[in-house]
């Protein structure tokens, strides 16, 4: 097999590829300085003109970043006879008087550049044949290096990539997540195109680059060649588990193009859906099965909290509320006069009945935003047409319908909060019965509470294992979607991080308030810490989700070998999965630092670590403890011992990198040149829980380069 990669003075085509970058830098400055004479951009009238000069101003904005490296790659490609060599960059630029076209990373012919696929049909014209992938490493307009990925002149396979690949992975973290358009490798290229308009489940270990391919996958619905399927950036949503990691990953935003898109948290989604982003949002559940030790009221925690996600509460509520919105109408008519010109007035007449017909054909369709809203839209229409009110006039006998309509609306509807509803609901077997749908012992287990014990704040509050039932009263009254000023309309695109975690009834929830075949799920079925709120399987989640795949990225990335190892032995204590595959990078052993305890417990020798990555060359380092106040204490003590490390342990604090001191649940996808498990013993991490293996698996698992274990007294046995 030849050399992948030559030195690039020694690379053949070092000078040639020098000169085409050069020649595209000029021919990109040439155009932005053509787009910003605003004296070039003449139309028909000044009207025009202006149109043009402010549309021209946004392409060259857009263009200039990406001046410095115009693109990172290039492809040779066959058709009909002729050869043909593609650039591929982050954007893309149409050279229309020379050669210097850059072709967008995420469009079409982009892909051919990630992919093992060795032909080409492209849209018009005859098949084609890729002849060379070459890597073009690109600085500040200067070309640094030549590797060629694929070559048939060479014999194919290079090997090009997974250098390319491993010299990537060897650079520190940054205090943000990053994108890999450059280093996409095949399987996540695949994940990241699955057909727009499909939905998709992206399986994967961790650091295998699920995350990240949410968000590419998210960049690459917004290129114009998804049609019908583009997303407006500002019509996606992705929710993460929380704020700490929402913000860490969304500095990936503007790297990839497309910054408005919303990225949150299931909770602050659903409260502000809700009305209520005062609400507290706690989960007992979790509390309970940390802390009572009563295996029979765990298992019931348990099983409720599974019931309460469980997608059959969708139609559970509606049923709810079609026996609670049919009771409200008893007694109710609507009898109200209206003025139309030219005409003597008009009496509009609906009795009990007839809105009874009207609710039916209003829960028959369903409508996204609510049946309060499609309730109205039907008693307005009906209105118009029985009336037979000329269309210039229908805005009129719409505002004469207004005053008395929300009256009406208000006795039918009102009495219903999503909160109160479904509790309401919750609190009367009856009700639970009336669809159906569930069994006897199942209404008597929602009856029960094996979270009395567990203390609630004193603030209002909802368990986030009843939100979703919440939501769904929402969904169907008020609506469920994207809020667009007033008016509701679905999400062009929703990406969900974390993907186990979500029950059934949210990822219905989810399907009602997206574009049909809109969502992209990413999760590890084994990286669950969450199993009482989310799915069984793919496969429950699959039922949600019509037509949706599972797709597994088989590689991991985050770890240099010696760290993947160690996680690996901490996994295979809970993860029936088959081993994963990690990227073979070498680098430093795992540094273990136990000592019997002295006064000063384990702070010199976190110190001392501290001390030991900065020397080793790191600067995002993190002290990974095992709970909230831990890290809060120790942040303040660590300074006696000359080491100062910022304290990351509320959801309103943000990671900017340098030294941070934070629990695990607040690591948990974030990432770090250096980490340092703090307590990395037994009495700290129960090995006979899984629930405390899996979160030390991941304290273990969030260093990219270099890893520290920290006890006095001995290590975890699992580490040790
Ligand atoms: N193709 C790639 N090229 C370079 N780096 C990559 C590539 N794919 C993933 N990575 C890197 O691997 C690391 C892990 O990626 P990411 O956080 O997206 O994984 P994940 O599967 O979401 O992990 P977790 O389950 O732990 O949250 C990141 O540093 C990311 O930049």
């Amino acid at each position: 097999m030849p050399v992948a990669e030559l030195r690039p003075e020694t690379h053949p085509d070092f000078e040639l590829e020098k000169e085409h970058l050069s020649g595209t830098v000029a021919a990109m400055i040439r155009q932005i300085e053509f787009w910003e004479d605003r004296d070039r951009q003449m139309g028909a009238d000044l009207e025009t003109s202006i149109i043009l000069g402010d549309q021209a101003e946004e392409f060259a904005a857009m263009l200039s970043p990406h001046v410095h490296q115009p693109y990172f790659g290039s492809l040779k490609v066959r058709v009909a006879g002729r050869e043909q060599t593609l650039y591929v960059g982050k954007h893309g630029f149409r050279d229309v008087k020379g050669p210097h076209t850059v072709v967008s990373w995420d469009s079409e012919v982009g892909s051919l550049f990630y992919s093992q696929a060795l032909g080409w049909t492209p849209r018009r014209g005859s098949a084609g044949v890729i002849r060379r992938r070459r890597q073009l490493d690109v600085s500040q307009k200067t070309l640094l290096r030549v590797t060629d990925l694929y070559d048939d002149e060479q014999g194919g396979d290079t090997g090009g990539r997974e250098e390319v690949l491993l010299r990537r992975l060897q650079e520190g973290s940054t205090a943000g997540m990053r994108d890999v358009v450059e280093t996409l490798q095949p399987e996540q290229n695949d994940a990241m195109r699955h057909p727009a308009g499909v939905p998709v489940i992206i399986q994967g270990a961790a650091g295998s680059g699920k995350t990240t391919i949410g968000f590419h996958r998210l960049a690459w619905m917004t290129n114009a060649d998804r049609g019908a399927h583009r997303a407006r950036p500002e019509a996606c949503m992705v929710l993460m588990p929380n704020r700490v990691l929402a913000t860490y990953a969304a500095r990936i935003l503007p790297e990839l193009g497309i910054e408005r898109v919303v990225v949150t948290t299931p909770e602050t989604w659903a409260t502000g859906l809700l009305g209520l982003e005062k609400l507290e949002v706690t989960d007992r559940t979790l509390s309970l099965l940390l802390t009572d030790r009563d295996n029979t009221r765990r298992a019931l925690a348990w099983r409720k909290a599974k019931l309460l996600g469980d997608a059959r509460m969708l139609d559970v509520v509606r049923t709810h509320l079609w026996n609670r919105f049919n009771a409200a109408l008893a007694g109710q008519a609507l009898r109200e006069p209206v003025a139309l010109c030219g005409r003597e007035d008009q009496v509009f007449t609906l009795d009990e009945a007839a809105l009874a017909g009207l609710l039916r054909d209003v829960f028959a369709a369903d409508p996204l935003d609510g049946y309060r809203a499609g309730m109205r839209r039907a008693i307005e229409s009906l209105a118009l047409s029985t009336l037979r009110v000329p269309e210039d006039e229908e805005a009129s006998v719409r505002r004469q319908l207004a005053t008395p309509l929300t009256t009406l609306l208000g006795r039918i509807f009102a009495t219903t909060t999503p909160i109160t509803e479904a509790r309401r609901l919750l609190g009367s077997p009856a009700e639970l019965a009336a669809s159906g749908l569930l069994t006897d012992r199942e209404i008597a287990l929602l009856g029960t509470d094996p979270l009395s014990g567990i203390p609630t704040p004193r603030r209002a509050h909802a368990d986030v294992t009843e939100i979703p039932l919440m939501l769904a009263v929402q969904a169907f009254t008020g609506g469920i979607g994207r809020l667009d000023g007033r008016t509701l309309e679905p999400f062009d695109h929703v990406v969900l991080d974390e993907a186990q975690d979500y029950s059934p009834l949210l990822y219905a929830l989810l399907g009602r308030a997206t574009r049909p075949g809109h969502i992209t799920a990413l999760g590890d079925m084994n990286q669950g810490m969450h199993g009482y709120k989310g799915p069984s399987s793919w496969e429950a989640v699959q039922a949600q989700l019509p037509g949706a795949q599972v797709l597994t990225l088989g590689r991991t990335y985050r770890s240099t070998r010696q760290i993947t190892e160690l996680g690996a032995r901490i996994a295979a204590t809970y993860n029936r999965a088959a081993a994963v595959q990690g990227v073979d990078r070498d680098g430093a052993e795992v540094q273990r630092y136990a000592a019997p305890a002295g006064p000063d417990g384990e702070l010199p020798l976190i110190a001392r670590a501290v001390k030991d990555a900065q020397a080793a060359g790191h600067t995002n380092i993190a002290i990974v403890t095992r709970r909230g106040v831990d890290a809060e204490r120790m942040a303040e003590a660590l300074r006696e011992f000359d080491t100062d490390a910022q304290p990351i342990t509320t959801q309103e604090h943000r990671f900017r990198g340098g030294v941070v001191i934070l629990p695990v649940n607040l690591a948990k996808g974030l990432e770090f040149s250096a980490a340092i498990v703090a307590s990395a013993n037994a009495d700290t991490y129960d090995e006979s829980t899984e629930y405390e293996r899996r979160l030390l698996y991941v304290s273990a698992s969030r260093a990219l380069h270099w890893l520290a274990l920290v006890s006095t007294g001995e290590l975890h046995p699992l580490i040790a």
